[in-house]
């Protein structure tokens, strides 16, 4: 019999998390599976439960939470052999994993989706010794971006980050550090609030930031937000909202495999979301690292 793993974070979304319990592990165990479910308590405990469904060799995990979930669950593959399959239950408040793979943003029809023979391999993001599934932010913008509230993003949705993206422009004029970023063969020393490294094509709820991002192509897609003021700001996010953010005059865009950030200053990061370790980082990808399960096509 095959074994699958999910694991929950009862606090994710809007604490109603443990409502699907019942109804993923039905659907699972009417489709052959014998079902371990385990709650995540605290920080670090869904990489524990991934990396004892890895070494005991389970076909599934079932991440039920939002991206934070999804970044320790994913962070549990790595270096392991064996990888077991990964299903999706978005219920944060943001969602970009499951935004970028189709994965239904409404809870019971991801869970009914979990049956679904479709398997999309994923590229998982290689940040120093961690992986992240979708995401990494550098420089001041992004050290403001892990202060978003649920609160804000659950009222404003991606449109969140933009007020606390302005609420530190309003405040310090000109926020940016000087940052140089190595890339594959080149390299760019200057000036940036703003590096953002993207596996796919949605970051912050918007789904348009890099529309040319496909979840295995192996590559980075990078954007170097250049000097920023609080009036070509809002062109910025104009242009991504429209999806041309990388022909937008201020910013610079590239794709690479692997990529280091270092800057003389004290700069954090923004990981999937949450907070990130300081500069310097180095991140690479580990191509089709990971096998979703998306919906059937129609
Ligand atoms: N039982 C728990 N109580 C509180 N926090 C928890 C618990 N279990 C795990 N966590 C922590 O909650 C963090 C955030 O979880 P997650 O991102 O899944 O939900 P969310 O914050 O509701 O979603 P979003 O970030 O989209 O708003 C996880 O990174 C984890 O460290």
């Amino acid at each position: 019999m095959q074994q699958a793993m999910i694991i929950i974070n009862p606090s994710s979304g809007k604490e109603d998390a443990l409502e699907y319990i019942s109804q993923a592990e039905e659907i699972l165990q009417n489709n052959g599976y014998m079902v371990t479910v385990n709650e995540t308590a605290k920080e670090g405990d869904a990489t524990r439960f991934c990396i004892t469904a890895c070494r005991e060799g389970y076909e599934l995990v079932v991440s039920i939470g939002g991206d934070g979930t999804l970044h320790e669950v994913i962070n549990g593959m790595i270096d392991q052999e064996h990888r077991p399959r990964l299903g999706i239950v978005p219920l944060g408040t943001v969602n970009d994993f499951a935004r970028a793979l189709q994965v239904p943003l409404d809870p019971g029809q991801a869970i009914a989706a979990l049956t679904s023979s479709r398997i999309q391999p994923v590229d998982a993001g290689r940040l120093n010794d961690r992986l992240f599934g979708n995401v990494v932010a550098a420089g001041s913008l992004a050290e403001t971006l892990s202060g978003v509230s649920s609160d804000d993003k659950s009222r404003l949705g991606a449109f969140a980050y933009f007020k606390e993206g302005f609420k530190e422009l309003a405040g310090s004029g000109n926020p940016a550090h000087s940052l140089t970023i190595q890339y594959d063969g080149g390299i760019w020393e200057g000036e940036s609030p703003l590096f953002v490294a993207a596996l796919t094509n949605s970051v912050g709820g918007f789904e348009k930031l890099a529309p040319g991002a496909q979840v295995d192509d192996g590559l980075l897609h990078c954007f170097i937000i250049k000097d920023l003021n609080i009036f070509n700001t809002l062109t910025v996010s104009i242009s991504l909202l429209l999806g041309n953010l990388k022909d937008h005059k201020d910013v610079i865009y590239f794709t690479a495999s692997h990529v280091t950030v270092s800057s003389p200053a004290p700069v954090r990061t923004n990981v999937d979301g949450e907070e990130g370790p300081a500069l310097p980082i180095r991140l690479s990808t580990l191509p089709r690292y990971v096998q979703v399960i998306v919906p059937e096509e129609e």
